[in-house]
């Protein structure tokens, strides 16, 4: 941010700077990239809500700071004549240097994600109008937007103003035109918004998206904000949650999990229960539709609230573990203390049972809706199967119900997943591991050389392509007694498992030795470039390819971990398919005594390896210049 000027003066305005990324997601607002504007009105009513239930927190050690006005609201008014809108709370207000912070940059890591996202997005119209983008909504319905707070327990308000053009001013507020504790934020409309200084409009909007903040909210009719004017109650501010789950109907759950997820999508999946015996507490959680922005934020933070008898205590009490932190919801417990404090939050047997209750409790609502929905529950590994795996290999305790959960691409998945049950009910006769290609996406993946051997003889090969992939693999030990191997490490077992009668080659291999002239051949040509050369089973069409020794790491894991780490790359293993037609002639001359052939083709095959594995060749410009050479023997003259 750019400060012109950074002290706090009494009287004269300070002109700052919004963050870069607040001027770009401004300029996307004012040019309204959303088409259903409404939800300014919600994103504004959160973050009221937001700022009572941290007052209301903070008040249980300190009184005091409520004393006054220890009822919380939200007031809404609407002045037709004036184009305004105001949203008023009574919660912790802002003092000068959170006004600056706050509505000068850009907190949320979602929001952050969000621009990202859509810049590089085609189809933008898809995103857009699922995420909220929290307070500079408000620029799609006002050209200028004011806000007045006052800290609880601060002597001072501060006044905010913008025109959402690039700068901000912040000036002292006399404490006659300030709320006695909170923040007031007027909306000066815009031209063709002028339908939300109307109270009908307003109420419509709450009802269809606030109903259900913690936290009532009343209009003030005839456009009174704060006088003793008429007004009228819109939401009783009840926490949902509590009530019973026959009492709560689909469009209030809805309504409750915008408010809390920031989403504008529906909840995949809803857990609602009351857990009673030795804690009680009562759950509501969502699974959402799809995907948010800071999915992959790596501070991995979850963001089910905590709440004690009704008062919001923290959002940060890490309920879920980190592959569970797309889930959204409450946690409201009758037992903790209100003051927790944060040693507790980490160390409290209390929190720790409900953390176990509550995490069993969404692995087995998945698992249910796994098993009844199986639509839905695509849907959501889509959208979070990245995010679940991670557990596999955070939580051993966990693999077995989530290698249950999980959903895999295989060489025989289409477009469709398959369980690690059905891959097992399917193995072929003798195949004794569960065979896996990773890599960095599905389409190289399954056109990969490695995996021939397998297709020919129709063995299911899992396609792991999520960055993930690659940790719980290795570490998990097996499923179902089958061990996890890698398609481009070790010998492939293929001889074992039968060929169907008509996949068999239909040219007999180059005879053994022969093979095994050019293998040596081979071996001195490229020397310390390769650990070994060794003819393939796991080729049928490609002449070539690399695998990783069978002690260490899969091909892909090790390039994974030499660029995150800088590990060295182990030397591969040149495998050469004996059945190929090229191999075999080229087997032929070295066997009959032409030690040249083998010497020239050594360097092209290696490239050529290193090539299908995604790789340039070891020396591009020697093996330009040999292929060079050959196209030129064969398209010359
Ligand atoms: N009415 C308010 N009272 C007190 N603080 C507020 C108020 N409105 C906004 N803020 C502060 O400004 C910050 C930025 O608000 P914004 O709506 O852009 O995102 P956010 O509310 O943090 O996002 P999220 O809705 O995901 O929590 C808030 O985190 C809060 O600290």
């Amino acid at each position: 941010m750019n400060e012109t000027k950074d002290t706090e003066t009494a009287g004269t305005a300070e002109t700052l700077s919004f963050e870069a990324e607040v001027s770009r997601l401004l300029h996307l607002m004012v040019h309204s990239v959303y088409s259903n504007k409404d939800i300014f009105l919600r994103e504004l009513i959160s973050n009221a809500a937001d700022a009572c239930e941290r007052l209301r927190h903070l008040s249980v050690t300190d009184a005091s700071l409520v004393a006054d006005d220890p009822a919380f609201r939200i007031l809404l008014a609407a002045d037709k004549e004036a184009g305004t809108l105001t949203v008023a709370d009574n919660g912790i207000g802002m003092d000068h240097g959170e006004l600056i912070a706050n509505l000068g940059t850009i907190a949320r890591s979602g929001t952050r994600a969000f621009l990202e996202g859509l810049e590089k997005t085609e189809d933008r119209s898809a995103l857009i109008g699922q995420f909220g983008v929290g307070f500079y909504a408000s620029f799609m319905v006002a050209d200028k937007v004011e806000v007045v707070s006052r800290r609880a327990g601060d002597d001072r308000a501060w006044s905010w103003k913008s025109d959402g053009l690039g700068t901000f001013t912040v000036e002292e507020a006399p404490l006659e035109a300030a709320p006695a504790r909170g923040t007031r934020v007027v909306l000066h409309l815009n031209e063709e918004s002028r339908d939300y200084a109307k109270e009908g409009t307003i109420e419509r909007i709450v009802r269809e998206y606030s109903a259900h903040v913690p936290i009532p909210i009343v209009l003030a009719l005839g456009g009174e904000s704060g006088g003793e004017g008429e007004e009228r109650q819109l939401a009783d501010g009840s926490a949902l949650w509590r009530k019973p789950k026959s009492e709560v109907k689909p469009e209030e759950l809805k309504d409750f999990y915008g408010h809390i997820g920031g989403q504008y999508d529906d909840p995949a999946i809803t857990v609602h229960y009351r857990a009673e015996g030795r804690q009680e507490y009562s759950v509501l959680l969502f699974v959402p539709s799809s995907k948010p922005f800071d999915l992959f934020d790596p501070n991995r933070k979850g963001r089910v609230k905590l709440y004690v008898r009704r008062v919001f205590i923290t959002d940060d009490a890490e309920i879920l573990p980190p592959w569970l932190r797309f889930v959204r919801g409450v946690v409201d417990s009758d037992d903790l203390p209100l003051n927790l404090s944060r040693e507790m939050l980490q160390n409290n047997p209390v929190l720790d049972a409900i953390r176990r209750g509550v995490t069993n409790r969404v692995i087995s609502e998945l698992e249910k809706c796994a098993e009844k929905d199986a639509e839905t529950y695509a849907k959501v590994w889509d959208a979070f199967g990245p995010v679940i795996k991670e557990g596999i290999y955070e939580d051993p305790e966990k693999r077995d119900a989530l290698f249950k959960l999980a959903r895999f691409r295989t060489t025989k998945s289409g477009d469709g997943w398959r369980t690690l049950a059905e891959i097992v009910a399917d193995l072929k006769e003798n195949q004794t591991a569960l065979y896996y290609a990773l890599g960095d996406d599905l389409s190289t993946l399954k056109r990969s050389p490695h995996l021939e051997g397998y297709r020919a003889r129709d063995v299911e090969v899992l396609l792991l392509a999520d960055p993930v992939d690659a940790f719980w693999v290795r570490t998990a030990l097996g499923y179902d007694g089958k061990p996890f191997q890698s398609v481009t490490q070790g010998v492939a077992d293929l001889d074992k498992i039968a060929l169907p009668e008509d996949e068999k080659p239909k040219e007999e291999a180059a005879e053994a030795g022969e093979t095994a002239s050019l293998v040596t051949a081979l071996k001195a040509s490229l020397g310390e470039a390769v650990s070994d050369v060794r003819a393939s089973e796991r080729l049928s069409q490609s002449p070539v390819c690399l695998v990783a020794p069978d002690l260490g790491y899969d091909r892909q894991l090790e390039k994974l971990l030499a660029q995150q780490e800088g590990a060295m790359l182990s030397k591969p293993i040149l495998e050469i398919n004996p059945r190929h037609a090229m191999i075999k002639s080229l087997a032929a001359k070295t066997a009959s005594g032409d030690k040249a052939a083998a010497g020239e083709a050594a360097e092209l095959l290696f490239g050529l390896a290193r090539i299908l594995d995604g790789e340039a060749p070891a020396d591009p410009v020697e093996f330009s210049a040999k292929l060079t050479a050959l196209m030129t023997d064969r398209f010359a003259g």
